[in-house]
């Protein structure tokens, strides 16, 4: 079975819907650049609606390891994602601070990326095009990884079901994260959701016997 991501959620409103979909993960951004920016305190009231089954991601660009630990120990994320520069070196440091699971995200640009990932130390690697930013990378790069890995990049209703295809001729992702795909004018939308789960389920049940 495939999960699922759900990033960048903001708004309240949106929490009925997910609960309905129960996504494997839902994620916070945590980088104050982003234009999907939440605070502590509203992440924490939102992973508070939503059912307790899913697991909340917060995501750090090159954040300290302190901030990302202390928001983990404080139960306002269940897991980080690092989507900056951060290194083997920040991740043995961050992992002195706390044992919660950790997400290091790469772009993908070349079969260099790839291998990058591949000798990561985070126990879970995302392969993404470029943060939130809606564009997908040459899916044919999967060929040369060889972890269990989370697929993301400009993946939206209209094309998951094809990239799951692609992806596991190589190497299945065990989830797919979805951000801007799943957007209506920078606004998380409940049909589009509901469309890309749908998308994903289709894939697991009729790839139910070979991943
Ligand atoms: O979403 C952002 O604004 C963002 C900004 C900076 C770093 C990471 C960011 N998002 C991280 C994610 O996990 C997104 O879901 C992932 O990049 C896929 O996004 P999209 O291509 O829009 O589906």
């Amino acid at each position: 079975m495939i999960g699922t991501k759900l990033c960048g959620v903001t708004n309240p409103a949106i929490i009925p819907c997910i609960n309905a979909c129960m996504p494997t993960y839902v994620g916070f951004m945590f980088y104050q650049q982003s234009k999907r920016f939440i605070p502590m305190d509203a992440a924490r009231a939102l992973k508070a609606q939503l059912n307790p089954h899913i697991t909340c991601v917060g995501v750090f660009v090159n954040a300290e390891p302190n901030t990302v630990a202390q928001a983990l120990e404080r139960g306002v994320c269940d897991v980080a994602q690092l989507h900056g520069t951060e290194d083997n070196a920040y991740i043995r440091a961050l992992t002195r601070l706390t044992h919660k699971p950790i997400i290091q995200a790469f772009c993908v640009k070349d079969k260099n990326t790839i291998l990058r990932a591949n000798n990561s130390i985070a126990p879970m690697v995302l392969l993404d095009a470029g943060g939130g930013s809606g564009t997908c990378f040459d899916w044919r790069l999967l060929c040369s990884v060889n972890r269990p890995y989370i697929l993301a990049g400009g993946l939206a209703p209209h094309n998951v079901y094809q990239a799951l295809c692609t992806a596991s001729r190589y190497h299945a992702p065990v989830a797919v994260d979805v951000s801007s795909g799943i957007e209506t004018n920078g606004v998380k939308d409940a049909n589009k959701i509901t469309a890309f789960m749908h998308e994903v389920a289709r894939f697991n049940h009729e790839h139910a016997n070979t991943h």
